[in-house]
């Protein structure tokens, strides 16, 4: 397959996926009319550059080629993937359906951002579309919602996974498909609150970033009603406050009217709150929190965390000269401080990552470590040599000084670029997970390890070897 993205319509939504192919190694082709096109996607892509590739501990793959048409059939040519964008009107949707139906490769995916219409509604008109729908931002949520012909999307999912998406198909189609259901139903209580004067938009937004929107990341709606129905379970809290739903505690179905009065009002109250902060720095902080909280996700493998997870399993461990590059990152924001540069904390963060990856490249991997078998860290001593900052790209490189027995000694060398910025030595004892005492690795483990132990043991050592607080260079 050709890995080259038509992007029909590039404005918020299409340029959050042009971002996320050509981040992935995609060659990305836009077709828009808006002659301020190029410039908006310059912005996002800026954005995009600076978030994703911090959610991963592995380089992406190298970007593919942005390339920008007038010509529609030009935008097509050779494209595998294309993703209509355009403003949520029916009618245009089905005059670009026909265009791109007629011009598209006859074997590449149509898919269609539509927040509401059916596949039936798009298609009505002779089209061959699926509802491919995203979420903002699209370079980093991971949920797509997936609509229509079953052997489409199944082909459709493929593709997705292999850009770090989260493809889920909708069992049937529905207005508003999963999410925008919900989405919708929260907005027009809100819309409500604001209307009757029971609270500002600063107050609905506190009310679910304080709560339930913490909740609702790590384990949505269902497993979180299953917790809160404690020991007695999902039925006791169903009993408990499945009557509340035939209480006035919702208006259901009932839209307010948008007049004059209400949207001033809710577009005042909106600007009070946020109006200190352009779209742009919104957006930038909108992307750091995600990533923080995602990479905290991928440590539990919770959500879209787990997402990363398998996407990074795909990504390539490079080799650079003799020794592995046991880390590859992009420095995120939340690692970095009121100094302004990165913390002392994710030096050694840098480090004990590079030891997990090193196991893995010896064989103790999740597999081994689930038979019972893993390594502990005895001990560490990190040198702070030079500043690194969000955005940098840190690479580590790992020599094993000593591989023998029950020890792993191992000194990472943490790069920016040509400098060193630091480095970790580390000490690693080989431990029986069910003992918690030390003893020799399984064989294959220890056969790999003194694979690289002699190979590296012919290697200059690297400067700073053994050195103890307070030494003298
Ligand atoms: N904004 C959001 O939060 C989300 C929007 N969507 C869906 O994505 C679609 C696009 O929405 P947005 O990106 O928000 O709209 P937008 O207004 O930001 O962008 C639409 C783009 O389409 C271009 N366009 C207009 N006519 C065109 C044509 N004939 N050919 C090619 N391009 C054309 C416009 O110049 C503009 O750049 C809609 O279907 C919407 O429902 C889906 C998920 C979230
Ligand atoms: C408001 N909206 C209906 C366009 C929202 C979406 O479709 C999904 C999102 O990103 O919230």
């Amino acid at each position: 397959m050709t890995k080259k993205a038509a992007i029909i319509g590039g404005g918020v939504i299409g340029g959050g996926w042009a971002a996320r192919f050509l981040l992935n190694g995609w060659d990305v082709a836009v077709f828009d009319p808006d002659p301020e096109a190029e410039r908006k996607i310059g912005e996002v892509l800026d954005n995009a550059r600076r978030a994703l590739p911090a959610l991963y501990d592995k380089p992406l793959p190298s970007e593919g080629t942005l390339t920008f048409h007038d010509d529609l059939g030009a935008a097509l040519e050779g494209a595998a993937w294309v993703q209509e964008s355009v403003p949520e009107r029916l009618d245009l949707k089905h005059r670009i359906h026909a265009d791109l139906t007629r011009l598209a490769p006859a074997d590449a995916i149509i898919g269609s951002s539509t927040s509401g219409f059916k596949p039936s509604e798009l298609n009505e008109q002779g089209a061959r579309a699926i509802v491919a729908h995203p979420f903002n931002p699209v370079y980093l949520l991971p949920l797509i919602e997936l609509v229509g012909d079953s052997e489409t999307c199944a082909r459709a999912a493929e593709v997705l996974r292999s850009v770090g998406l989260y493809p889920l198909t909708v069992r049937k189609e529905i207005d508003a498909h999963i999410a925008d259901r919900f989405l919708e139903a929260v907005w027009r209580e809100a819309l409500w609150l604001v209307k009757d004067g029971i609270a500002t938009t600063e107050e609905i937004d506190e009310a679910i970033r304080m709560g339930f929107g913490l909740r609702w990341a790590q384990m949505g709606l269902f497993e979180t009603y299953r917790i809160a129905g404690g020991e007695a379970g999902m039925k006791h809290f169903m009993a408990q406050f499945g009557p509340a739903l035939q209480w006035p505690w919702t208006k259901l179905m009932d839209v307010p009217e948008f007049t004059d009065e209400l949207v001033d009002l809710i577009a005042g109250q909106s600007d009070e709150q946020s109006g200190h902060l352009s779209i742009r720095q919104l957006e930038r902080l909108r992307d750091d929190n995600l990533v923080g909280m995602m990479r905290s996700l991928k440590q539990s493998g919770s959500g879209a965390g787990g997402v990363i997870r398998a996407h990074e399993a795909l990504l390539a461990i490079p080799q650079v000269g003799d020794l592995p590059v046991t880390l590859d990152i992009q420095v995120p924001q939340t690692w970095t401080d009121y100094n302004g540069h990165m913390n002392e904390t994710h030096y050694l963060e840098a480090g004990a990552k590079a030891s997990d990856c090193f196991m893995e490249m010896i064989g103790a991997d999740a597999d081994y470590i689930a038979g019972g078998l893993s390594y502990f860290t005895a001990e560490s001593h990190v040198r702070y040599l030079d500043e690194t900052h969000q955005g940098a790209r840190l690479q580590v490189q790992t020599q094993v000084l000593s591989g023998q027995g029950k020890k792993l000694h191992l000194f990472h060398t943490l790069l920016s670029g040509e400098r060193t910025v630091a480095t970790v030595e580390t000490l690693l004892l080989h431990v029986d997970l069910g003992t918690r005492r030390s003893c020799p690795p399984a064989d294959h483990v220890a056969a790999a390890l003194e694979s690289y132990a002699s190979r590296h043991a012919a290697l200059p050592q690297p400067e700073g070897v053994g050195r103890a607080v307070g030494q003298r260079p």
